[in-house]
Formats: structure tokens, sequence, C-alpha cells
């Protein structure tokens, strides 16, 4: 089955699931990812996304082949440009940041993209990406050259969600940026979610079991996790047994 195909299985069934966030650039060498490989290859980690918004190293190549080797977990690139690329990868996240005005990230990047993209059996899954602003300034933010929305503009998130879901994307990830003090704001997260019948994939600032729970009830199919797990590995534990309790009692009906 695709990954879109399991997204809005998801969906309908009430189902969510965990992505992990590797940074290629975190790791000096491959072998240093084997900790957190290993973690998420014992808790119930449903993705593993790979990519930065801005790579010092040239080795997501090497990074891919590496989880390759130790995981069967299905690797989702999220490239914050087309030279994060790799077709050793299952899918990747073709991301078109819908909260920016900047033409090079609506469209530009992806009409690069296109002819590579096409011939890589990746599978391709159009996200609309949406940065909210924190106190802080993303990553994100600055390498994009966009401003975030801001986190009380519910209507205008929704807004940005509903015209990605009529553009025909697949997905709307939600992001508060890497590192993020804060998680985006639950009201934000649950306006989107009535507004649209898309997954919705959120982001930045997971980094205890109560900021994830929070971020699930308000409405997130998918949350995404980097900075946390970098930091403490075990942290996974119990935010995978929080998916793993929901989903287990949706597999008992
Ligand atoms: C069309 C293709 C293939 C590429 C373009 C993709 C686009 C439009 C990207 C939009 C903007 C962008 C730079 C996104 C990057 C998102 C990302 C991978 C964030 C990961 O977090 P970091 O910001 O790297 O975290 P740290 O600051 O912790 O390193
Ligand atoms: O590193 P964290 O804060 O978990 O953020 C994950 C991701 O959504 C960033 O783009
Ligand atoms: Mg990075």
């Amino acid at each position: 089955m695709t990954i879109r195909k399991t997204l809005q299985n998801n969906l309908e069934t009430g189902r969510k699931a965990l992505a992990v966030l590797i940074d290629p650039d975190k790791v000096q060498t491959p072998n240093e990812l084997a900790p957190i490989l290993r973690m998420a290859s014992e808790c119930y980690v449903d993705f593993l996304f790979v990519g930065g918004s801005h790579l010092m190293q040239n080795n997501l190549s090497e990074v891919i082949t590496e989880i390759k080797e130790s995981t069967d977990t299905p690797v989702v690139l999220f490239p914050g440009s087309t030279m994060q690329i790799d077709k050793n990868a299952d899918a990747i996240l073709f991301l078109s940041l819908i909260s920016g005005r900047n033409p090079e990230l609506l469209i530009g990047q992806h009409v690069v993209a296109a002819p590579i993209l096409k011939n890589s059996g990746l599978e391709i899954i159009s996200t609309g990406y949406m940065l909210i602003s924190g106190e802080r300034n993303s990553s994100v933010a600055y390498m994009s050259n966009t401003a975030p929305i801001p986190p009380d503009k519910y209507s205008v998130a929704a807004s940005t969600a509903m015209a990605g879901e009529m553009l025909g994307l697949n997905t709307i990830y939600m992001d508060a940026g890497s590192g993020a003090p804060e998680i985006i704001p639950t009201r934000m997260i649950s306006a989107v979610r009535k507004n649209i019948s898309l997954p919705l994939i959120v982001g930045g600032g997971i980094n205890t079991v109560e900021k994830a729970r929070k971020v699930l009830d308000a409405g997130a199919d998918v949350i995404v996790v980097g900075n946390a797990f970098e930091k403490n590995p075990d942290l996974m534990i119990g935010v995978s047994e929080l998916i793993y309790s929901n989903n287990r009692t949706l597999d008992v009906h």
C-alpha cells in the first residue's frame, strides 16, 4: 500500500502515526545513527523523515543507505531543497510552502525537481507546507525568506489549508519550526482540522509526551519529532506508546 493510501485510511479510521525526523547534518558518520534507529525499530514508529532546511554535509545518500540497512520503516524525504532527493528513500514530501509568498518554494523548485522525481521510483506526496511563527525565528522561515503565519491567526491558517486542499494537495503539514520552544496552538490545529479532510501532519517543538498528546487531541494525524529524540531517544518510548494506545483501542472494535 502507498503511504498516501495509508494516511488516507488512517484519517478514516482515526489511527495516528509517529514520524521521527532524522537530520543528516547531526551525524558525522552514519553509524552515529545507531541509537536512534535502534530505538525507532523497538518502538511504534510509522515513518522516518529525513531532511533539513539547510544541509552542511553531503551525506544524505549515506544516511539513507544506513537507515535502509537497519530498518524496514518507510523513509520519507523531507527536503529543504532539490538537492535533497535520493531514490533510495521510499517517498518524498513534495512540499509547496503555501504559508509563504516565495514563488521558488511554491512552484519554482518543483519544476526543476519534476523530471528527476518522475523517474526516481519515489512515491510523491504533495504537501501544503505551512509555517507557523513562534517567539523564535525558525531556520525554515529564515532560509525560505518567507513570513510564517502568526500563531493567533487561526482563520488565516484554516483558509491556507483549505486552499491547499482545493488545489488538490495530498496532505497539509503545519510546522512550528524545528526546536520551537512552543508547539503550534492547539486551537489553530483544531481550526485547520475542522476545515479540511486531508491527512494533517504537525511538527515543531514536540518535546514531551504531554505536548504530543495535545497535538494529537487537537486533530493531527501524524506527529513529527526531531530535536527532542536527538537529545533524548528514550522519549520515543512514551510518545510511541501514546500512539500505540490510541491505535490499539481502534483495533479492538
Ligand atoms: C520541490 C523540492 C524537491 C524541494 C523544495 C522543498 C521546499 C519547497 C521547501 C520549503 C522550505 C524548507 C526549507 C523546508 C525544510 C523543512 C525541513 C526539512 C526542516 C527540518 O528542520 P531544520 O529546520 O533543518 O531543523 P534544525 O534547525 O534543527 O536543523
Ligand atoms: O525538531 P522538532 O522541533 O521536533 O521539529 C520537527 C519538524 O517539524 C521540524 O521541521
Ligand atoms: Mg537542520
